[in-house]
């Protein structure tokens, strides 16, 4: 079984990768959208993307590409705890205050601002497409004195040093990332988690007064208990925008899909994305 992930080596994709799915092989990804194209081009069986993290919230590119660019079926969540660490080369050891530039992943630096506002005013932040990829970016470019926001694995597959650990801002730090796959995983067998999730997608009938609430109700009055609803946008206009929602429990027989004939009935359109397992390692 072949796992592609966002890469490239280290990232914290990876770690979430290599805890649940030890020895299977793996192949990274330069961006969120191409790990979920290998499947498309059965390149790969699986791939890991980061989907949420607790302090900077969703992977917005990782949702939209779901909802509006592939179909490809949620079947596993993996949540992992978070430590960023600040990276330099060697070389840079001792100047590691005066560095020029500060580069990572976008969802690192937020997880890092307090940390850069007070040590690093006044020098470019700059946003790459992971954390790995900014620590690889630091090892090739010595001349520069730039630093690398990424994680200890990192520190030592690109041979940097970690001159400040723990930068991120709070303690309780961590990011969930989804397994996808056209393949009937059994993601519970493999983690023994058996918390479920089931995740919809809700397009609203345009222009009803209390669509939303009508739509809260169908879960309330049936007991399904909501863990997260988000808006994302239609991307036709201003002002048009779906909501992804996160049922606590496996997609059964009759709660579900009641709720989902209710909704229908109203005039919403429903997409289930996924069931799934949801593992804490
Ligand atoms: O860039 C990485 O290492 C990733 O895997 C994405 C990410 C970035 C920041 C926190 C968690 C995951």
């Amino acid at each position: 079984m072949k796992v592609g992930f966002l890469g490239p080596k280290a990232t914290f994709t990876e770690l979430a990768v290599k805890k649940v799915f030890p020895g299977y092989e793996l192949e990274p990804y330069q961006t969120i959208p191409e790990s979920i194209d290998a499947i498309v081009n059965k390149e790969v069986d699986l791939a890991v993307v980061p989907v949420e993290n607790a302090l900077e919230g969703s992977v917005n590119i990782t949702l939209d590409y779901l909802t509006h660019v592939v179909q490809i079926p949620i079947v596993g969540e993996i949540t992992l705890p978070i430590k960023q660490h600040l990276l330099v080369h060697p070389a840079n050891k001792d100047n590691w205050q005066k560095v020029s530039r500060v580069y990572s992943h976008s969802h690192a630096i937020a997880q890092c601002h307090k940390f850069l506002h007070t040590r690093y005013k006044g020098v470019p932040i700059e946003s790459v497409s992971s954390t790995a990829a900014a620590a690889k970016l630091v090892m090739e470019h010595p001349e520069t004195n730039a630093a690398a926001i990424a994680n200890e694995l990192a520190a030592e597959e690109y041979g940097l040093d970690i001159v400040q650990k723990d930068i991120h801002d709070f303690h309780y730090n961590h990011t969930s990332f989804f397994v996808l796959s056209e393949m009937n995983l059994d993601f519970e067998s493999i983690t023994g988690s058996s918390h479920y999730k089931t995740t919809l997608m809700v397009t609203l009938p345009s222009d009803m007064a209390g669509a939303l609430h009508q739509v809260l109700s169908a879960f309330a009055w049936r007991k399904i208990n909501l863990s997260k609803i988000e808006s994302r946008p239609m991307k036709t206009g201003i002002g048009n925008y779906f909501f992804i929602i996160d049922l606590e429990m496996k997609l059964d027989e009759v709660l579900i899909p009641g709720a989902i004939a209710e909704l229908e009935a109203l005039g919403c359109g429903v997409k289930i994305l996924g069931s799934y397992s949801s593992a804490m390692v």
